[in-house]
């Protein structure tokens, strides 16, 4: 099994200044950073991390591993199995513990007994509080962003949709389509599930403001032509086909359909008890894919937690990823007190 992971900063002798990032559904680890070779694309979150930043490199050590399940590193539906031929359609069942599973052997490897905070929006965020909530003297500090304690039945139904359309796609061949050769895999599916995704992750405002009924530019819907949302959709669709792999977005709506914090843990409640880290749980007044009324239930029940915080922002669940001056006050805040505090116990 291989997790793949870029870091920033230098850890300090005593190990103290670890910062673990967890990216959602479609990220990665390159967290930071520029676009360049293996990466056509920017870090996403890189307003955050470097010098003088919330995540300031010159005082923390900022580690990013690809999710387990996923396709820009880490072991996946499309990686080798030790025979030598793909996991394919026979890649396991994973769910959040899996996947902090192999979290925990990285932080093993890289001599972090303790980090000084967790952070994950969204999917990552599942995998936040999952850190937290089984490991609790291993998180001195979390950050959970736009994530519920456990994905309720319209979330479930939004990913089931999407896992279908894959599936349903005619070179899909029960997930083992990787030797197909090229442009030989189930796109269309992939691009549809995109579609549905990314309507649920912005705003119903935003979209009215920028698309409206419009037509797009030269094209005529009554006559074939699209309308701008529709061209908008497409050009998201196509974005996702080109970086990402539909064996893994399977494998990783799967997990996030199971997740559930409190699954043999005598329910949510007596799970989210058990963390111990100073917590800010914060969503985005605008998101109808994890509703406010989740991250509410998540700070009701979290020890230190002490409220939700709300992400004002058009752009819905993408809120986010997007609005990083707000989601760098949160860091700011929760990093200030690490710094104030000693760390938690370990044992
Ligand atoms: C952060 C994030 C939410 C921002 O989303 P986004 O797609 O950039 O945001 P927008 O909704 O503003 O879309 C802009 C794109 O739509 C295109 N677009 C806008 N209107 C359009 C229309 N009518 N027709 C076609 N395309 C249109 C723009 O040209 C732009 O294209 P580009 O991304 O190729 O430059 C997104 O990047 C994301 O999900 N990131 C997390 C996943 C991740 O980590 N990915 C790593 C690599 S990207
Ligand atoms: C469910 C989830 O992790 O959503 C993240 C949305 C984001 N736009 C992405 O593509 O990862």
């Amino acid at each position: 099994m291989k997790l793949a992971f870029e870091t920033w900063g230098r850890l300090a002798p005593d190990r103290s200044n670890a910062v673990l990032v967890l990216h959602a559904l479609t990220g990665d680890s390159h967290l930071a950073g520029p676009a360049g070779p293996g990466h056509p694309t920017p870090g996403w979150w890189d307003a955050l991390v470097g010098p003088g930043r919330a995540l300031d490199t010159d005082r923390w050590f900022v580690v990013a591993p690809n999710v387990l399940g996923g396709c820009q590193g880490s072991t996946g539906p499309a990686s080798p199995r030790p025979d030598g031929r793909r996991w394919a359609g026979a890649f396991p069942r994973l769910t959040q513990r899996d996947q902090v599973l192999a979290e925990t052997g990285l932080a093993d490897a890289l001599g972090i007994e303790q980090w000084a905070l967790v952070i994950g929006g969204s999917m990552g965020g599942m995998r936040a509080l999952e850190w937290a909530v089984s490991r609790p003297r291993r998180v001195a500090a979390l950050l959970v962003l736009a994530c519920p304690a456990a994905a309720s039945a319209e979330q479930i139904a939004w990913a089931s949709a999407q896992v279908h359309a894959i599936r349903t796609d005619p070179h899909w061949r029960d997930g083992d389509y990787h030797g197909a050769g090229p442009g030989r895999g189930p796109h269309a599916g992939l691009g549809v599930a995109r579609r549905i995704a990314h309507i649920t992750y912005r705003g119903t405002q935003e979209l009215e403001t920028r698309f409206g009924h419009h037509p797009q530019d030269g094209e005529e819907p009554r006559r074939g032509g699209r309308y701008r949302v529709e061209s908008y959709l497409d050009h998201q669709a196509a974005k996702l086909v080109r970086r990402f792999d539909a064996g893994s977005y399977v494998a990783l709506a799967e997990a996030m359909n199971a997740h559930d914090i409190g699954r043999d843990r005598g329910g949510t409640r007596a799970a989210l008890g058990r963390v111990r880290a100073r917590t800010v749980v914060a969503g985005v007044d605008s998101d109808r894919l994890y509703p406010l009324a989740q991250q509410e239930e998540l700070a009701a029940g979290i020890p230190g937690a002490d409220g939700v915080r709300v992400i004002g922002s058009p752009y819905g669940h993408d809120g986010f990823l997007i609005e990083t001056g707000q989601v760098a006050a949160l860091v700011r805040e929760l990093l200030g007190d690490v710094r104030d505090k000693a760390a938690l116990p370990l044992g």
